[in-house]
């Protein structure tokens, strides 16, 4: 449950420490050039002699021993090389090359890797998260040089039981799952579609310290709708398996991953929005697993969302109040009606109306005229003739919206209106033009909020510098890709802020996985959501800023999962990690959770390596 009352005491530890405690030694099974091809163990240049000795490596490394430190900061000068080389490329050929110097150190030696990325978090999760992973996977099929993670397909039906055991980890806590039929705003990739669990598990990594040796990126083979693709590309080449055929494909894989590893926590990522809803229902009470592109980005949107209210200099309870236009009645908003099943496109409003009704204690009847959904077919109301009945409850009946149709354009809504928060999530890039910025000027708010959330970049519904430029300074700006902060003259700066559930995933996934918790709730997910609404101050808010910066990602997922932990315990759905029973959990206080998460944090350092038998 929503408790402003809380929100408005949370002072959280704004803390940047996190945990850097020195692993013990590793035991390694291999000897010699088996090590060296070994990304997980591998040192390159950094054995010292006396494990060199050990391990048999002797004469296969130059004599030269470089340290951490040095390996570190060659790569870093052969990334600004590289930079300075490719002045003057097209984005794509320079986004692509920085992907690639990346990808390969990934290949070759991963705690290097991950050390880099953490350190450069702001600067490289754009080259290996959004958007570059979206160019990464149109691309696929000419990048692929060595696998990673793995594929099941359609034509592996009652074989993925025993093909879960071709995993060479024993343990893996963190799964991301995609059928590629809806990459970011690209539409179905098919099996290219595996950079993004990728690149998914890459900030569950560098954010919430998850073990790399403990995480799997599975790619789901159905076929691909993509004709295209179907020419030439490395997946099948069928259409998509569609209805109880499609099912039973992820039903095997749910039951084969968990009889393998029955803790382990699945994340749903960019499923098309039909799969997206109808696995959530499916599995989540069977299974600890969510669905990012549902649950993820909501709490992530409504966060922001109350932070415009916030930086309007207003209390939270006038969120009620606020006029909010959702353009694309994908499937965002539906944690807003925690509960309810919904369909594919149908209810947004009714559910952010919940939302408010839930937080306020208000009557929903009193929320209800403040929202308002635009889909490809423009305004949803009641008079649309092909209206899902579950959905007729919650669309706009014309007569209360004097002045605007059925299937009013975004820009008439807009000059109607006059919202507070024009948001995005339609995968539509250009659709907030120039006219539907500056109809954004007359919005009844001091500090009108423009959330273009689509990815990737292309897709977003306007630039950052457009919405500055159009919709005036003193707007808030959010996008779902980064964009840089926009000079408005005179030394002031527009203020870009990120609306991608990066901020949220790896903390519903650390929270979980350290509680043992064996389902997702939306308890759970409420929590991560309040977590990241109260932690900026208010001085940042009345600035625009309304999200953290990615530097400090690793103790906003702290914060997050930490909340999303202690919800876990008091719902009784913990049962304890490794040594950390139950009991002790639910001992803790909340300073406590805090510490607990971060001491379990994975961080990159070489370990000294025990050669066993
Ligand atoms: N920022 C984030 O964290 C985040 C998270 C999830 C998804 N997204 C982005 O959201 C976008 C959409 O994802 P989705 O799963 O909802 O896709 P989707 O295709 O299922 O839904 C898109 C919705 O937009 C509507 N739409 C399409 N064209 C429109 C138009 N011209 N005008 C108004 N509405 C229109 C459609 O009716 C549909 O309801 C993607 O670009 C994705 O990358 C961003
Ligand atoms: O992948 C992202 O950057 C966010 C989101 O999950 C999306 O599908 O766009
Ligand atoms: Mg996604």
């Amino acid at each position: 449950m929503w408790n402003l009352a809380r929100f408005a005491a949370s002072k959280l530890s704004r803390s940047r420490r996190y945990s850097s405690a020195i692993p013990g030694p590793c035991i390694v099974h291999k000897r010699g050039a088996d090590i060296l091809h070994d990304p997980w163990f591998n040192k390159d240049t950094g054995f010292p002699l006396t494990e060199r000795d050990r391990l048999g490596l002797r004469g296969l490394l130059p004599p030269r021993v470089i340290s951490f430190e040095q390996q570190y900061d060659r790569f870093m000068n052969s990334y600004r090389s590289l930079e300075k080389n490719t002045q003057g490329q097209s984005d794509k050929f320079v986004s692509l090359a920085k992907w690639r110097i990346l990808n390969r150190l990934h290949d070759r030696n991963e705690t290097l890797y991950y050390r880099v990325l953490i350190d450069n978090i702001q600067e490289f999760a754009p080259v290996i998260y959004t958007p570059t992973v979206g160019l990464v996977c149109q691309n696929y099929s000419g990048l692929f040089r060595r696998p990673r993670g793995m594929y099941f397909s359609a034509k592996d039906k009652g074989e993925m039981m025993s093909m879960i055991y071709n995993w060479p980890a024993h343990q893996v806590d963190m799964i991301v799952l995609t059928d590629g039929s809806r990459i970011l705003g690209l539409g179905d990739l098919g099996v290219q579609g595996i950079g993004i669990p990728i690149g998914k598990l890459d900030m569950y990594v560098a954010a919430a310290g998850i073990n790399p040796q403990r995480i799997l990126p599975v790619m789901l083979d159905v076929g691909t709708n993509n004709q295209k693709l179907l020419d030439d590309h490395l997946g099948l080449r069928q259409p998509r398996l569609e209805g109880e055929e499609y099912l039973s494909i992820v039903d095997e894989f749910m039951e084969a991953v968990h009889a393998r590893w029955p803790k382990a926590i699945v994340q749903f990522e960019d499923f098309q929005m039909k799969w997206a809803f109808e696995t959530l229902q499916r599995y989540r009470k069977r299974f600890c697993m969510f669905n990012d592109d549902i649950q993820g980005t909501a709490g992530v949107a409504l966060a922001g969302v109350l932070g415009t209210v916030r930086a309007q200099g207003r209390p939270l309870s006038d969120f009620m109040k606020q006029k909010i236009v959702v353009v694309g009645a994908g499937s965002h908003f539906l944690p807003f009606c925690f509960g309810l099943i919904c369909s594919a496109g149908l209810g947004v409003l009714n559910m952010a109306v919940q939302a408010v009704a839930r937080m306020m204690g208000c009557s929903e009847t009193a929320a209800k005229s403040q929202f308002f959904l635009i889909d490809k077919d423009g305004l949803v109301t009641n008079e649309r003739s092909n209206l899902d009945p579950a959905a007729a409850p919650f669309a706009k009946s014309p007569r209360d919206i004097e002045g605007l149709s059925e299937g009013a354009s975004i820009i008439e809504v807009v000059k109607k209106i006059k919202p507070h928060v024009l948001l995005g999530l339609s995968g539509v890039g250009g659709i907030f033009n120039e006219e539907v910025l500056k109809a954004m000027r007359e919005s009844v708010s001091t500090k009108p909020a423009i959330f273009a959330m689509s990815n990737p970049t292309m897709n977003a519904e306007c630039s950052a510098a457009d919405a500055f430029k159009h919709a005036g300074e003193n707007i808030v700006f959010a996008s779902g890709s980064p964009f840089k902060n926009v000079d408005l003259g005179n030394g002031k700066v527009g203020h870009v802020n990120q609306a991608n559930n990066m901020y949220l995933f790896p903390g519903i996934g650390l929270g979980a996985l350290l509680s043992g918790a064996r389902l997702i709730t939306d308890g759970m997910l409420q929590a991560a959501s309040e977590c990241l609404a109260s932690y900026m101050t208010e001085e940042e808010v009345l600035q625009g800023i309304l999200y953290p910066s990615i530097d400090s990602i690793r103790n906003v997922t702290v914060e997050v999962g930490a909340a999303v932990l202690r919800e876990a315990i008091a719902e009784g759905l913990a049962e304890g990690h490794g040594d950390v029973g139950i009991k002790e959990l639910s001992l803790m206080s909340k300073e406590d959770t805090v510490d607990y998460i971060r001491h379990n944090m994975w961080y990159p350092v070489y370990c000294p390596l025990v050669h066993e038998k």
